[in-house]
């Protein structure tokens, strides 16, 4: 690959992405390029530039000094295409089938290069269309076992761990997650953002001590145990997926953290899919949290006990514990997400995109009381069964 300067940042255009493209000799020589920003995320621009001939095409991710779904008023940090673009690599490592390519990358222009995924939907797309994706699941719980336990005290040597934790630390995407997961729906903040209908539901939330002490544990989990290198956003607006292929995207969150939380962020996200179906369409979602539990806890469990490098690692019942903990902590995590997308600054199309808006309504007062239940009930669910039955109990 051609070695280009690295440059001074500078928002890039159509016209600039295509030209770094031919810089870096990512196409052949007169190549009839065609580039469109398709970003339709929250934060960054995303090139998608593809030879007109050949069909062949690549991404170019960049980050702007500030989150784009705010404007200017928001500052935040360049380093986060940094972390994208280590993360992708850190994670090839372990489990390459699961993410990108990355081409090349420049701090300084705040980009990654990377595969490109047009072939597959995201999920979230697919998942409102009425797609099952039957092997969603098991790839991703695959994807999150291996991650998680290669990056942990278990899977890799404790002093090396130390570093790479170093390397991922990611306070002002923390911050993000800190302030819009964890704290702003549980307060009568300016980030919130609902329908004015819903305020009195709204309001109960705020005014419940219960669940206000239960979200400040969680918050505290989030804060201060750095256990394992999470992808810190991975909901399904975050994966790339076909009938048999699974691609997760947009780690720029990843830091290290609790081991339950991407697990969270994922049942969250298939729960707030669940909300804005018919009952007799649900199921598949169910099956997919199940799915994901099931393969998580026997991946990883394996990894443990045939590669583990810890002395204590054999002891009875330290898994059970790992992973109890685990699955406690994500219930919990799954329920803040479900009440953040619901009535926080960053909502998902699932909910947003019901028409009618009685029935819109309807499944966001679902969403609250279920999101409640799961913080509040979190070490109560024994099983992956229990969100079935939550859901159905808090339908009302
Ligand atoms: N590797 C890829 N291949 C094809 N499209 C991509 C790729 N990465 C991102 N995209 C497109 O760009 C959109 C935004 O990307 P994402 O990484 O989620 O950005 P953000 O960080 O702003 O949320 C995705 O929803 C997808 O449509
Ligand atoms: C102001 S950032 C809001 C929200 O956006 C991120 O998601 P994405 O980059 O995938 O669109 C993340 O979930 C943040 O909480």
């Amino acid at each position: 690959m051609t070695i280009v300067q690295s440059a001074v940042y500078e928002p890039l255009t159509e016209q600039k992405a295509t030209a770094l493209a031919v810089r870096l000799g990512l196409f052949r020589d007169g190549a009839p390029l065609l580039c469109r920003e398709i970003g339709d995320g929250n934060l960054n621009l995303v090139f998608h530039i593809v030879d007109q001939e050949t069909k062949q095409g690549i991404i170019i991710k960049q980050a702007l000094p500030y989150a784009k779904v705010v404007g200017e008023s928001w500052p935040l940090t360049l380093k986060r295409a940094v972390i994208e673009s280590n993360a992708l690599r850190t994670f090839a490592s372990y489990v390459p089938q699961y993410v990108p390519n990355v081409y090349y990358s420049d701090e300084s222009l705040a980009i990654t290069v990377m595969e490109d995924l047009s072939h597959l939907q995201i999920a979230r797309k697919g998942l409102i269309e009425g797609k099952t994706y039957p092997l969603l699941s098991r790839h991703i719980g695959e994807f999150i076992a291996k991650t998680a336990f290669y990056t942990s005290d278990f899977g890799m040597n404790q002093q090396e761990k130390k570093k790479l934790a170093q390397s991922f630390v990611n306070p002002e995407l923390c911050k993000i997650t800190e302030d819009l997961v964890f704290t702003d729906p549980f307060f009568d903040h300016d980030t919130n953002n609902f329908e004015d209908e819903l305020r009195p539901d709204v309001e109960a939330l705020w005014e419940d001590d219960r669940l206000r002490l239960e979200a400040a544990k969680l918050k505290r989990k989030f804060l201060t145990e750095a256990d394992v290198l999470l992808h810190g956003d991975l909901h399904t607006g975050s994966i790339f997926a076909s009938d048999d292929e699974t691609k997760v995207i947009d780690p720029e969150f990843a830091f290290y953290g609790p081991i339950g939380f991407d697990l969270g962020q994922f049942f969250a996200n298939l729960l707030l899919n669940a909300l804005s179906r018919p009952e007799s369409e649900r199921r598949p979602l169910f099956d997919h949290i199940d799915q994901t539990w099931d393969v998580f806890t026997s991946v990883f469990s394996e990894l443990w006990r045939t590669e583990s490098v810890e002395t204590y690692a054999a002891t009875p019942g330290l898994l059970d514990e790992v992973l109890r903990q685990a699955f406690v902590d994500a219930v919990g995590f799954a329920g803040c997400e479900v009440i953040r997308r619901t009535i926080g600054l960053a909502h998902v199309a699932d909910l947003d995109g019901i028409d009618q808006k009685v029935e819109r309504l309807t499944a966001k007062r679902h969403a609250l009381r279920l999101g409640r239940r799961l913080i509040v009930e979190r070490a109560e669910l024994a099983g992956t069964d229990g969100f079935r039955r939550l859901f159905v109990e808090t339908e009302r």
